[in-house]
């Protein structure tokens, strides 16, 4: 589904993403892991249209996607989640929900200018849908709830909501584990399980959590300085010996070449 072709991030001389090339399957819940400043997270901004790659490509089912911009991207159905910004903390989870572009935004403006009418069905069936997705993450109780209030474990399933107002095809999703209880870490586990089997989502999740990735992740794809070092089942992964010289070791690579 996702093709990543020696893919390369330089920020100066420093080589954040080095020649990383790996394959995201249809279907899958991919864990992407890795130690401190492998790259995970710069590799998925790349992916994502947040940065331009300094050399390599990417490619969804077949198609060119280097560099196309999130907004492009987001109507393909590729998404990532970003959190809920501060200035809409102030809003409540649902209008949070409501609020995330859907693939009409034409039409919506020339509904604007010709029928109230089919706003006002417009706005009940986004309240509707907003409504629906609360429901499948077991977060309904925060509905009316400003976003700036809920625990950050319910932001995270609110992040995850977002991606469900619109067709998501494939979620990349960043440490959405990190700073958050057990109890939601597990529903925020079983949303992503279930949005894989009954919806179809593919995902690409990033965590340092392994308990979380071994609920969740098959295959697992380990990065160590800007490169894949070793795919296969999380068991695999652990028992491979590069990996765990990477996350033994400093990154020395990139030390020479920041002090060069
Ligand atoms: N905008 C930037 N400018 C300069 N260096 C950057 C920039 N973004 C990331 N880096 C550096 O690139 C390296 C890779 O960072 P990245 O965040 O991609 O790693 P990571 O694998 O996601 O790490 P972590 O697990 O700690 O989040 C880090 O050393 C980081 O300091």
């Amino acid at each position: 589904m996702i093709t990543v072709e020696d893919l390369h991030k330089h920020f100066g001389g420093f080589h954040a993403v080095d020649g990383a090339s790996l394959t995201i399957e249809a279907g899958s819940i991919t864990g992407l892991i890795g130690p401190n400043g492998a790259g995970k997270t710069t590799l998925f901004n790349v992916i994502a249209g947040v940065l331009e790659p300094t050399s390599g490509r990417v490619f969804m089912d077949g198609e060119d996607i280097t560099g196309l911009p999130p907004h492009t991207l987001f109507h393909k159905g590729l998404l990532r989640t970003f959190q809920i910004a501060h200035e809409f903390g102030s809003m409540t989870c649902r209008e949070n929900l409501m609020m995330v572009p859907g693939d009409q935004a034409g039409e919506r403006l020339w509904d604007t200018w010709f029928g109230r009418k089919r706003i006002a069905n417009e706005e009940r069936a986004l309240k509707a849908k907003a409504d629906e997705v609360m429901e499948f993450l077991t977060i309904e109780h925060i509905a009316d709830l400003r976003a700036g209030q809920v625990s950050g474990g319910q932001k995270k399933l609110l992040e995850l909501g977002r991606t469900m107002m619109v067709d998501a095809k494939i979620v990349f999703l960043d440490e959405v584990g990190a700073g958050v209880n057990r109890t939601l870490l597990y529903t925020i586990a079983d949303a992503i399980k279930r949005l894989n089997e009954e919806r179809g989502y593919t995902f690409v999740v990033i965590e340092h959590d392994m308990d979380f990735i071994e609920r969740l992740c098959d295959p697992v794809i380990c990065m160590a300085e800007g490169a894949v070092l070793a795919e296969g089942t999380l068991a695999e992964i652990k028992a491979n010996e590069h990996v765990i010289e990477a996350y033994l070791g400093t990154g020395l690579k990139n030390k020479e070449q920041v002090g060069g």
